[in-house]
């Protein structure tokens, strides 16, 4: 099957009619569309898990819903939800606090801490105690991290990465951090000792975290549909957080592998809902963590946007960090802002420094082309400057003359297409193919990592358009 019969498409605001919900709020459009570019039928599908297992919503965009199937589908989303309401899980937190240390125990299967009277139901499982009062008040220290990859991806900042991150937003002046899946970041700000405190509102999907914060402090949300779980009284809590006085900023480190465009679709809106509530008419400042090699699909859906150096670490990630188990140029995974970058300092003495020609702090292997004029590493490796490619390249690359650019010395000419995937000329790549602007529908570049994946879960037939 050639690469070139799938593509992947967004069309984010083709709102004709309400999509309907599945247990992680509205649904999102999809379609596929065939080597012409003809664009197949539409779907529904989940807009946040990427493996039918953990969602199997399916509906084409024209099927007829009869109300008995409809009553069946609201309740099996009634049904997926936690039981307990948010209120509920806080009362039980304030009677936890109360109890001695030694009584205060977690449950380590169940993900859930217990009072006494929940002791018995627990029986023979795996039990954490005593829980002290720094453990509550940083929950990653206690949570499993969700084994989930493609749907939750929960990988933890080191702590270096963490106090690097708070020191920056401390550092340029920000008095509220909107943290969006990065409940690491929001934890070490509440749990901050600095007597000049940051506000924080952590909005993650994973349910769990409610029974560590109150009502003002979490919300059940997710990012690819801008879902409140909890409703409006959650999506109120927001508001008000957004609405306060403060500069603002969103952290977010969003599942590897989550829709870039439909993320930015997210950014837009809460930048939207702020600069309404505040008055504010510049952008809102956001730093968003994601792997290098999707820098040109993130400018391409946040232009204003620019790669910073900083290599994020994790802890519980078998390659997203630096040392002996890790990569061997450190993590890939990197902080996009649109902050000017030269505002931003990198850590001195993890080798980083500032480039005066391109006005940012690089890193240490990053040396910069006078041609190119620029720093031109992206990897964490010394990239060298291809005259006839008239641009730098990966060290481990040479120039091929066959294939008329630079490739691994290893590859296969034949397979590295030079023409594009649509149309299959060779006067130019995908991105420039005047099909896809016939199309009047935007379509993505395309990412061999993002391919890899799609083929391992099984997309491959079924590439996708995205409608809000
Ligand atoms: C890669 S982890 C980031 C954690 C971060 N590195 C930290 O240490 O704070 C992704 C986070 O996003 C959350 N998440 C996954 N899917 C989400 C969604 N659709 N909406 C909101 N949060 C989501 C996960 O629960 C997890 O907390
Ligand atoms: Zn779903
Ligand atoms: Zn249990
Ligand atoms: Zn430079
Ligand atoms: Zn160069
Ligand atoms: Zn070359
Ligand atoms: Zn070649």
């Amino acid at each position: 099957m050639s690469r070139g019969k799938f593509g992947v498409d967004v069309v984010l605001f083709d709102r004709k009619k309400a999509a309907p919900h599945c247990p992680h709020g509205p649904t999102l459009l999809f379609e596929k569309y065939d080597k012409e570019g003809k664009y197949g039928k539409q779907f529904y599908a989940c807009s946040a898990c990427r493996d039918r297992k953990d969602c199997n919503f399916f509906q084409w965009a024209d099927e007829k819903i009869t109300p008995a199937r409809q009553n069946a589908r609201v309740k099996y989303n009634t049904s997926q939800q936690p039981q307990s309401s948010h209120k509920l899980l806080y009362h039980r937190l304030k009677k936890f606090r109360k109890l001695k240390e030694v009584e205060r125990k977690f449950c380590n299967i169940c993900n859930q801490l217990l009072l006494p009277d929940d002791l018995s139901q627990h029986q023979g499982h795996e039990l954490i105690f005593p829980v002290t009062n720094s453990m509550l008040i940083k929950p990653c220290s206690l949570l499993q991290p969700l084994e989930n990859k493609k749907t939750n991806a929960q990988y933890f900042f080191s702590e270096k990465t963490v106090q690097f991150t708070v020191n920056c937003l401390m550092k340029l002046g920000f008095e509220k951090v909107l943290c969006i899946g990065a409940p690491r970041i929001h934890e070490a700000i509440q749990s901050s000792s600095r007597s000049q405190k940051m506000e924080t509102l952590l909005l993650d999907m994973d349910h769990r975290y409610e029974q560590f914060y109150q009502l003002d402090q979490f919300c059940r949300y997710n990012m690819f549909n801008h879902h409140f779980f909890r409703g409006d009284k959650s999506r109120e809590v927001y508001t008000q957080f957004i609405g306060l006085p403060g500069k603002l900023v969103v952290v977010s480190d969003p599942p590897f592998g989550g829709r870039v465009e439909v993320l930015a679709h997210t950014l837009g809106l809460i930048t939207k809902e702020w600069q309404e509530v505040t008055g504010a008419k510049k952008e809102l400042p956001v730093l968003l963590f994601f792997p290098y090699f999707l820098e040109p699909r993130i400018l391409e859906s946040l232009p204003s946007f620019t790669m910073l150096d900083y290599k994020v670490d994790y802890e519980n990630h078998d390659k997203f960090h630096e040392g002996p188990t890790g990569r061997k140029h450190g993590s890939p995974v990197r902080i996009f802002t649109n902050i000017n970058p030269s505002r931003i300092q990198l850590p001195k003495d993890e080798g980083y420094s500032f480039c005066k020609l391109c006005q940012r702090y690089v890193g240490e292997e990053n040396k910069h082309c006078t041609i190119c004029n620029s720093c031109t590493s992206k990897d964490g490796r010394t990239y060298i400057h291809c005259d006839i490619c008239m641009r730098c390249v990966k060290p481990s690359y040479s120039h091929c003359s066959s294939c008329d650019r630079c490739h691994l010395p290893e590859h296969q000419c034949s397979l590295s297409s030079k023409g594009c995937h649509l149309c299959g000329d060779t006067g130019h790549k995908r991105k420039d193919c005047p099909k896809r602007y016939q199309m009047k529908k935007r379509k993505l570049p395309e990412c061999q990592e993002q391919e890899e994946t799609k083929k391992k879960i099984k997309l491959k037939h079924t590439s996708k358009k995205v409608s809000m």
